[in-house]
């Protein structure tokens, strides 16, 4: 590839459709403990600031207490290893990979492009991810949500992995499907390219001013 020589990655809504085994993880936990459930349209706009951020506002939405307490809550101690479990047993059940995914990571590698993701996911559910659809071996870092103290929009994890090829902002790209992944890219000026067809809290993701919107990765090939 002529222009890049990183390009980093989101992992949900850009690299693999999530939402609906998250609902399902997160209403196993919810039903555990009596709890109404919650619908695909609440997940999928609640994706973006990590996979432990949405348990907390789905208990924040059934139990109509406000999300800053039920972070500190006991409740949110007791059902975190439940929905653990139940993200395990739920990954690669309804998650699959969006059209040209693999073919093009495949392909950017082939040229010696390095490959990041930088997600907003904690780790133990991203490497999950990357397991259950064989994309583990294909990048050359992965930045999960608690791997620095500050996850997406601060440019921590962009700035890690520009420093750590030794690629200039300007050689680099950022790839995802949301305001958060502009914001970000944006932070470390780094250009961003979006997806229409992920999570961007119900937002058009024109609205983020991205430098380019894509109708899949593949677009990566011609650039
Ligand atoms: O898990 C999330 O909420 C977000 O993950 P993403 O940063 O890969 O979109």
């Amino acid at each position: 590839m002529a222009g890049f020589d990183l390009v980093m990655f989101d992992l949900d809504g850009t690299l693999v459709e999530t939402a609906p085994e998250i609902l399902d993880a997160v209403n196993d936990a919810l039903r555990r403990f009596g709890l109404p459930e919650v619908n695909q349209q609440q997940v999928d706009d609640w994706i973006g600031h990590g996979t432990l951020e949405l348990l907390v506002k789905a208990l924040a939405q059934v139990t109509g207490v406000e999300a800053a307490v039920v972070r500190s809550s006991a409740l949110l101690g007791q059902i975190l290893p439940v929905y653990n479990l139940a993200y395990n047993a739920r990954c690669g059940t309804r998650s699959h990979l969006y059209p040209q995914v693999l073919e093009t990571l495949v392909a950017l590698r082939e040229r010696g492009v390095k490959l990041a993701v930088v997600t907003n996911k904690e780790g133990r559910y991203t490497q999950v991810v990357l397991d259950v659809h064989g994309l583990t071996s294909l990048f050359d870092l992965v930045i999960s949500g608690d791997t620095f103290p500050t996850k997406k929009p601060d440019p921590a994890g962009v700035a890690h992995a520009l420093a750590q090829f030794g690629v200039a902002p300007g050689r680099a790209l950022f790839v995802g499907d949301s305001s958060i992944d502009a914001a970000t890219a944006r932070a470390a000026q780094v250009p961003v390219w979006l997806l229409p067809y992920g999570y961007n809290m119900g937002q058009n993701v024109q609205s983020c001013a991205p430098d380019r919107v894509i109708a899949d990765i593949s677009v990566l090939l011609d650039a």
